[in-house]
């Protein structure tokens, strides 16, 4: 039989907590400012991607979640794949005894365990899945630095999926992106207890994609060149929170700069509107419940953050985050919850609010209003699958369609 060119691997997606929005090169995708980000846990969202490379494959094909994607000449995927194929080349002029495949075609197969382009940040985990499972593939040395350089130009958030933990984007000044690269700057291992939630309040195609939005609103929005000179002083603060483990530092830039993003996306012309009401009515309860905390103790204990979508992130730390689900159960009941750190005793979770808060700050909504409640944590980055988890079956087509 002969030798099979394949790997599997699987990336995280990331929220940012100092947003990217807007770029200065819309083809390489160099940002306008400096981003940072949490990596969640892959044990909970994640793409896999199995890529193999075979001399009898007559196009590089990409099935996405069991159905074909096409892959543009020029466009952003075939950027990924030329890149990688480009490095494998390299390697191989350089070491006469590697094996020669770098100009065969390959097929990619990739499975998101989540809403896809539902403001899941799912072209984040699923650029970083594409070019970690092809660095595989090509044996390449390159280490997470130089893969974010690749998968940017994928997706600029993609980047930061290649890293676990707590993850920078630099802007770079570089007119060619060499500079403008994700670097962690603190480890998963260093804050172990940065919870999320993540609120499904939708998981719908949104209506304007991030990439044409941003684009909208360099173009078109007087608030945007203003919200550029408050990100270089929150990047820096937020850095140094997270590495003092500081959670009240950290939400009050996190709402910020969430807040500050919106307020950009609305004074784009035409006008850009990502949150809803139940997205408000969530921002209103974690507002509360930070008052609360803030007159018992001095300090907030969660942060919402949104991104191009409806769906709320709430971070906290671990010990929190069961009066949180308690609190957010309270004005959005779900039918089920489920529960993966086994916080509570039954799938039924009862709604729950502290002393002192004020139930008033938001009406009570029915089931489905937040669709799912999703618990996880901060995580590592992308993981190398065994063969077991290959997405292509041994025709070199998706197993899912077989
Ligand atoms: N697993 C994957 N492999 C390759 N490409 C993917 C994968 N998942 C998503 N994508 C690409 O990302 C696109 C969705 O990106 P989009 O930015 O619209 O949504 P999102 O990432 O869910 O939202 P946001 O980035 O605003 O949080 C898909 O149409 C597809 O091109
Ligand atoms: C609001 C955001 O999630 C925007 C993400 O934008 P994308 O990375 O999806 O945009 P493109 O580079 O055009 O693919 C903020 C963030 O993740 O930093």
């Amino acid at each position: 039989m002969s030798k099979v060119f394949q790997a599997t691997a699987s990336a995280p997606v990331n929220i940012a907590c100092i947003k990217y929005w807007g770029k200065r090169d819309t083809k390489l995708i160099l940002p306008t400012n400096s981003s940072l980000s949490v990596t969640l846990s892959q044990d909970h969202l994640r793409s896999t991607t199995t890529s193999r490379a075979d001399p009898s494959f007559a196009e590089d094909t990409l099935w996405l979640n069991g159905k074909l994607d096409e892959i543009k000449p020029g466009g952003r995927l075939a950027t990924c794949i030329s890149e990688m194929k480009r490095l494998r080349k390299e390697l191989e002029d350089a070491n006469p005894n590697a094996e020669k495949f770098s100009h065969w075609r390959v097929h990619i197969c990739s499975h998101n365990n989540f809403p896809t382009a539902a403001g899941l940040a799912s072209s984040a985990s699923g650029f970083a899945a594409l070019v970690y499972s092809l660095a595989k593939l090509y044996q390449l040395p390159a280490s997470p630095k130089e893969l974010s350089l690749i998968a940017r130009q994928g997706s600029g958030s993609a980047c930061r999926s290649l890293l676990g933990g707590f993850v920078a984007w630099r802007e770079g000044a570089a007119a060619d992106g060499s500079d403008s690269f994700a670097e962690q700057i603190a480890s998963e291992a260093d804050w172990p207890a940065m919870h999320a939630l993540v609120c499904v309040v939708s998981d719908d195609k949104k209506d304007t994609s991030s990439t044409a939005g941003m684009q909208r609103t360099v173009e078109t929005s007087a608030l945007f060149s203003q919200r550029l000179t408050v990100v270089p002083e929150r990047m820096r603060a937020i850095t140094k929170a997270i590495q003092n483990r500081d959670f009240d530092t950290f939400a009050a830039i996190t709402m910020k700069d969430s807040n500050q993003f919106h307020a950009v996306a609305l004074d784009t012309d035409p006008p850009i509107f990502y949150m809803n009401d139940v997205s408000r009515a969530i921002i209103t309860v974690v507002t509360e419940y930070n008052r609360v905390a803030l007159e018992k103790c001095g300090k907030r204990k969660a942060a919402y953050t949104f991104d191009a979508g409806p769906n709320a992130v709430i971070y906290a730390p671990r010990e929190n985050m069961k009066e949180i689900i308690e609190l957010i159960v309270s004005y959005f009941p779900q039918e089920s919850f489920n529960d993966p750190f086994q916080l509570f005793k039954s799938a039924a979770v009862q709604g729950r609010r502290m002393d002192g808060f004020n139930e008033g700050v938001s009406k009570r909504f029915g089931i489905g209003a937040v669709k799912t409640l999703i618990h996880t944590c901060v995580g590592d980055g992308p993981r190398v699958r065994g063969d077991e988890a290959s997405l292509l079956g041994h025709d070199g087509l998706p197993k899912s369609l077989a």
